[in-house]
């Protein structure tokens, strides 16, 4: 059986995870996990979860870590026998290290854009929320307009996309990653891209997962371990 890979996607709001994670689950057949998708799904459909994680997202903080990793470890369980792609989770060390101790993480993807970039496009992302499909109306605008491709069903823009939220969002993501980064860093195992276009840093993503994903167990174990 070919050796599973579990990766996880990190950067600001607006960075691209979403366009870059629906990309690398196509291309490499991944399963995409989202916390953000799925604590929004979970309070759509008023479930116990998303009952207590409601007051949190709704005033855009985040949800304690017991909670998120009480909820997001029986998820990765339900994907045994899967290579999957986490995208919003880890968000803290405190959720790194409860995923550490349970998995090994072969790669995080971190990605650096600029803060003009990121405003400008929150500005034009419109999202399909029963599938957390992400449009974007001048770089990947619906077939037709405010409708999702597939289904037809009308796309959405969240509240905190507007500028005024942003700023606020970009440092609260700063403060707490940076820890996160710095631990995937001592272990190895982080990708930095930096850059204003995901066309241009897709290539270079797709390549090392290429390069990544044939390596054979003992391999990717060397390059990996500090
Ligand atoms: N580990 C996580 C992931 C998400 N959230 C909550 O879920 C919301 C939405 O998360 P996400 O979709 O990841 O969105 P943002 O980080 O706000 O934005 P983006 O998708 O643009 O990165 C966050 O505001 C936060 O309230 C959380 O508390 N803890
Ligand atoms: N103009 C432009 N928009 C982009 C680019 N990459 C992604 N987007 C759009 O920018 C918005 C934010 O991207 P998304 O993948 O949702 O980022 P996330 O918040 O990190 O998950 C979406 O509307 C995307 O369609 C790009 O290279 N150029």
């Amino acid at each position: 059986m070919a050796k599973l890979f579990r990766a996880a996607i990190m950067g600001p709001p607006g960075s691209g995870k979403g366009t870059i994670s629906q990309r690398i689950a196509e291309s490499f057949g991944l399963k995409y996990l989202s916390s953000g998708h799925y604590l929004r799904d979970s309070i759509a459909a008023n479930t116990e979860a998303g009952m207590i994680v409601r007051p949190y997202v709704d005033r855009g903080m985040l949800v304690p870590d017991h909670v998120m990793t009480r909820l997001m470890l029986p998820r990765l369980e339900q994907l045994n026998g899967h290579s999957w792609l986490l995208d919003g989770f880890p968000r803290t060390v405190a959720q790194a290290q409860a995923l550490n101790s349970l998995y090994h993480i072969d790669m995080v993807i971190s990605l650096n854009i600029p803060y003009a970039t990121l405003s400008e496009r929150l500005s034009d992302r419109w999202i399909h929320p029963a599938s957390g499909r992400v449009y974007n109306m001048g770089f990947n605008p619906p077939q037709v307009q405010g409708k999702d491709d597939i289904t037809g069903e009308p796309l959405i823009q969240h509240d905190d996309d507007k500028p005024e939220a942003l700023m606020a969002r970009l440092r609260h993501y700063k403060d707490v990653a940076k820890p996160v980064i710095d631990l995937y860093k001592s272990q190895g195992v982080l990708h930095s891209f930096s850059g204003t276009d995901t066309d241009k840093i897709w290539p270079y993503i797709n390549s090392l997962l290429s390069t990544k994903m044939q390596m054979q167990p003992s391999e990717a174990h060397q390059t990996q371990t500090p």
